[in-house]
């Protein structure tokens, strides 16, 4: 709540199992309640990893929610099938091993709302805390709006949005979370308004 005061875009709770920021169901209607009521301007975004279908009512929008942002190795088809279950728009994190990787994105741009571009980290599905080398975007002409994520914050966000307006992209938001962390799980304030005030500088 606190956060979505300071008047950021989006919002992620993370239902990732096996995450040290896991947050359970019987949590998040709670949680989001408070962020709606803070700023009900914020999108409440659901952090998932290979979504079963034994987890489908969970991922309904009236689990209070509004968008759920898919980090695993979910196909188009997946994405698809999820978005037209659940009515709810779908963001695709694209985990990146080289430029070659950015070829998918035509595909998921058909099915998807957004893209989140970050860089492939073995055994780890997000909150790597690795940036992606950003001249691997050289010529990527973008079919969908796109999050630049991984690894992002106040010590490197100024330089990446320099990097890419060199070579003529600029993403739609910029996705952060370790970088504002004392520890995984629990988020610093203080380091997460130093990061804005640097965004808002520069927008
Ligand atoms: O944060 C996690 O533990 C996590 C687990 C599984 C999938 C995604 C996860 N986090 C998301 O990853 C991106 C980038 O994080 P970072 O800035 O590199 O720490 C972000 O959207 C997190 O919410």
């Amino acid at each position: 709540a606190a956060v979505a005061e300071m008047g950021v875009d989006a919002l992620g709770v993370i239902a990732a199992t096996n995450s040290a920021r896991f947050l359970p169901a019987a949590k998040r209607l709670e949680l989001w309640g408070a962020v709606a009521t803070a700023n009900p301007s914020v999108l409440r975004v659901l952090v998932l990893v290979n979504p079963s279908n034994d987890q489908l009512d969970e991922l309904r929008p009236e689990a209070g929610h509004q968008c759920l942002q898919l980090h695993g190795d979910e196909s188009v088809e997946r994405c698809a099938e999820l978005q037209n279950e659940l009515k709810i728009p779908i963001w695709k994190a694209l985990r990146l091993r080289s430029s070659a990787d950015l070829n998918q994105i035509g595909a998921y741009a058909n099915v998807v709302e957004k893209i989140l571009l970050e860089p492939h980290v073995p055994d780890q599905y997000g909150g790597t805390g690795h940036s992606l080398p950003l001249n691997w975007l050289a010529g990527f002409k973008p079919p969908c709006p796109w999050w630049l994520a991984g690894g992002m914050g106040a010590s490197n966000v100024e330089n990446a949005l320099k990097d890419l307006e060199g070579i003529g992209l600029k993403p739609y938001g910029i996705d952060a979370s370790s970088s504002v962390e004392n520890f995984p799980g629990i988020k610093n304030i203080e380091k997460i308004k130093i990061l804005l005030d640097i965004i808002k500088k520069l927008a």
